[in-house]
């Protein structure tokens, strides 16, 4: 991790989203509609669609997973994937992050990747997990998200995870980290990245509570940045992200990788532990069994 001007701080060699894939289609690329050069043309994977415009260095890039962009393991090794390609393509210096799922931006863990399965795959969905938070959170690129959607849990990791949040005004839209409900806990470093960002007091009432805030409320507690009609999350996204290019990069970045280091250090010290950490959680029968339950409440809510 160079740390010189222009440099992209994100762990490379400790990601090796390959490995993770499983049954992707990477890599695709096709002209966008009425495109032509390469700056107009999209990229991605069957999960996450990716719109470059070479010309602002901007891409936007879409969680695709129907129905409720819940973070499978295939979404997250193609999401790390989509990111990495966009960090090693000096044109690009900014991401806008937002889904493309109707009234959801993010679902967060696939409930299904963690029930009834075994240590092993627990443990390689973890790591994945713990991959993609890294690669975000270091990210030399300026990242965006516009939710568009609900935000509970991991998709409010993702969001939290980025430089800078524009939520749609929608009561329905709520964001906010809700494990205690669920009967389990965020990982430290999933606590760490609250308290970053809404400080102390506000991390311990909200994650002990599971509070998921509608939108005014997230605005007043710091959770996103700007709260603003359906209709101008894009645009106001994009407006922001010029904001933020503004600044030479170098600058910006080494002051990113100043206040973020600590908290993806103290995860990188002990990935394994908290791997293992949260397989034996997970796997514990007295949880399998309140994860069984909620993601039956939620098939029964239907409708
Ligand atoms: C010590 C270490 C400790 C470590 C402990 C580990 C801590 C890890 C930290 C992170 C934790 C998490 O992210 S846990 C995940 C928390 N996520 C949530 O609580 C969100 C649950 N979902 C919802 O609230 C809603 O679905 C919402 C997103 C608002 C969208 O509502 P809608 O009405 O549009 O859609 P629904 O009808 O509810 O859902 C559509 C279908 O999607 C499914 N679905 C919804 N969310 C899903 C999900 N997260 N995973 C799988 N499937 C999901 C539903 O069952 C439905 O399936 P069918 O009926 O089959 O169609």
């Amino acid at each position: 991790m160079a740390l010189a001007s222009g440099v992209r701080f994100a762990p490379r060699a400790l990601l090796r989203p390959w490995a993770l894939l499983r049954g992707t289609t990477l890599g695709r690329t096709e002209p966008a509609a009425g495109g032509g050069g390469d700056g107009a043309r999209r990229f991605g994977s069957q999960r996450v669609l990716v719109e470059p415009d070479a010309a602002s260095g901007v891409a936007v890039m879409k969680l695709r997973n129907p129905p409720v962009n819940a973070l499978s393991l295939e979404l997250l090794t193609e999401l790390v994937i989509s990111l990495e390609k966009l960090e090693n393509d000096k044109t690009f210096r900014g991401i806008i992050l937002t889904s493309d799922c109707p009234r959801v931006f993010c679902a967060g863990l696939d409930l299904t990747e963690i029930c009834g399965r075994n240590p092993a795959h627990c443990a390689e969905y973890w790591k994945a997990m713990q991959e993609l938070w890294l690669r975000m959170y270091l990210s030399s690129l300026v990242l965006v998200a516009a939710i568009n959607g609900a935000c509970p849990a991991g998709g409010c990791i993702i969001a939290l995870s980025c430089d800078c949040r524009v939520l749609a005004d929608n009561p329905k839209y709520r964001i906010g980290l809700n494990e205690t409900l669920l009967g389990i806990i965020a990982p430290f470093w999933l606590k760490d990245t609250y308290v970053n960002t809404i400080g102390h007091r506000a991390s311990e009432q909200a994650l002990q509570l599971g509070s998921l805030f509608p939108p005014a409320e997230a605005l007043q507690v710091g959770l996103v940045d700007q709260v603003v009609p359906e209709d101008q999350v894009q645009s106001t996204a994009l407006s922001e992200m010029a904001r933020w290019l503004a600044v030479p990069d170098h600058a910006r970045q080494l002051t990113k990788n100043m206040m973020r280091k600590a908290t993806a250090d103290r995860l990188l010290r002990q990935r394994d532990a908290d791997t293992q950490n949260f397989v034996s959680f997970v796997c514990r029968d007295s949880i399998q069994k309140s994860l069984q339950a909620y993601l039956e409440k939620l098939r029964q809510r239907k409708g």
